[in-house]
């Protein structure tokens, strides 16, 4: 039976999972058994739709690719527009809902009340915003347990590389006592182009129209998007609940092209680091502005890559790169998500 999902929020992440599910239908239905019917897309602009039976993926992008709305989506019995994204979760038939809204990184919200509307309906959530997993982890999982409901989140680290999954899984039984990476794709793909010779709004303009920022990129820009990513990793791979206000944090907006020349002479290229290591049962968190030796293997990770490495017990130091932002990766880790859910695996 096909699951039935409903998008909240069809902005870049959006429209990257529903152009996936088009062109891989076959391909996932014959290898993984796994087939999606996309029943409702609520969005705040450009307008919303849900029918019972599944909405027309190739008509949904078509329309809002060459009009920005949803309002040219053509009629049909049973079409229902215009519900906002409560009524979405409350109201539709879908089993799972995929919120990819904005991450606001004062409050979570709406996206917090999404997660706990859908648990209460008894629908499982898959999502790429990072606000409810970085301010309110303990809340929501066990809210997803006690109504027998799934939340994923594997996007919200690093897009579609398994930073979170991989470190639950394939590393289960090691204790990490430290990370350190690079975990915004907007800064880092800022900083590879300055360093090549563009200037900051040049960059940041690029990284916008390439999809990697956030609706506000002063997220991206200041640091916010990597210290919410740091504490939703100290909380899910090191174990340790941490508040936002506990990672000590710099963007990159001060940086000059001095600096970055300075650098340069000197053998070394600037980084946004973000790191984490547990200390006397406490955890030391930051999120940093550093010039690395091009020695350092994180030096040597441009564009909208990310890094992490996890220093295991057990099996070593361990690193992951990857894509840390993207249309296309980070609809794969929606993606991802969903097949966990249909095999029932972490
Ligand atoms: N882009 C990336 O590479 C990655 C993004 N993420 C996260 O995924 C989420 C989505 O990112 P992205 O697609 O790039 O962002 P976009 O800004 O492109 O899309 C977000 C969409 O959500 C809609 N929206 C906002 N609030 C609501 C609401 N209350 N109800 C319904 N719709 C709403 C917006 O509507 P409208 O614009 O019409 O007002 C917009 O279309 C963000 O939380 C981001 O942090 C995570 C990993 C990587
Ligand atoms: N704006 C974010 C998107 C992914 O989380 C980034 O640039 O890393």
């Amino acid at each position: 039976m096909a699951h039935k999902i409903a998008l909240l929020g069809f902005g870049v992440v959006g429209q990257g999972l529903a152009e996936i599910l088009l062109e891989k239908e076959m391909e996932l239905a014959e290898k993984e058994g796994f087939a999606a019917k996309v029943v409702a897309v609520s969005d705040l602009l450009k307008g919303s739709l849900y029918h019972p039976d599944g909405l027309d993926i190739k008509r949904l992008l078509d329309v809002v690719q060459e009009t920005g709305k949803l309002a040219g989506y053509p009629d049909q019995d049973g079409l229902v527009r215009g519900w906002n994204s409560f009524e979405t979760i409350r109201q539709s038939n879908a089993d799972t809902i995929v919120e990819m809204t904005y991450t606001d990184v004062k409050t979570g919200q709406p996206a917090i009340d999404h997660c706990r509307a859908a648990f209460e309906s008894g629908k499982h959530v898959v999502m790429s915003n990072k606000g409810p997993v970085s301010l309110a982890y303990r809340e929501l999982s066990e809210l997803a347990r006690r109504n027998g409901v799934r939340w994923c989140f594997e996007g919200t680290v690093m897009s579609g590389t398994p930073t979170l999954r991989m470190p639950l899984t394939t590393l289960a039984g090691n204790e990490i006592g430290e990370v350190r990476g690079i975990l915004n794709g907007t800064t880092n793909y800022m900083l590879t182009k300055m360093e090549e010779g563009m200037s900051y709004y040049e960059a940041l303009a690029e990284a916008q129209a390439l999809g990697f920022a956030e609706a506000d990129p002063t997220s991206d820009v200041e640091g916010y998007d990597a210290q919410y990513k740091l504490t939703i990793l100290a909380n899910i791979v090191m174990g340790m609940p941490i508040g936002r206000d506990e990672v000590e944090r710099e963007g990159i907006t001060h940086l000059t092209h001095a600096d970055i020349a300075w650098a340069k002479e000197n053998g070394k290229r600037w980084k946004l680091l973000a790191k984490a290591a547990k200390k006397d049962g406490k955890l030391i968190a930051k999120v940093g502005l550093e010039a690395l030796p091009l020695t350092d293997p994180l030096a040597s990770v441009q564009g909208a890559q990310n890094a992490i490495t996890y220093a295991c017990d057990l099996a070593g130091p361990i690193t992951i790169i990857g894509a840390g932002a993207g249309k296309k990766e980070t609809g794969f880790s929606i993606l991802i998500d969903l097949l966990n859910i249909s095999r029932n695996q972490l």
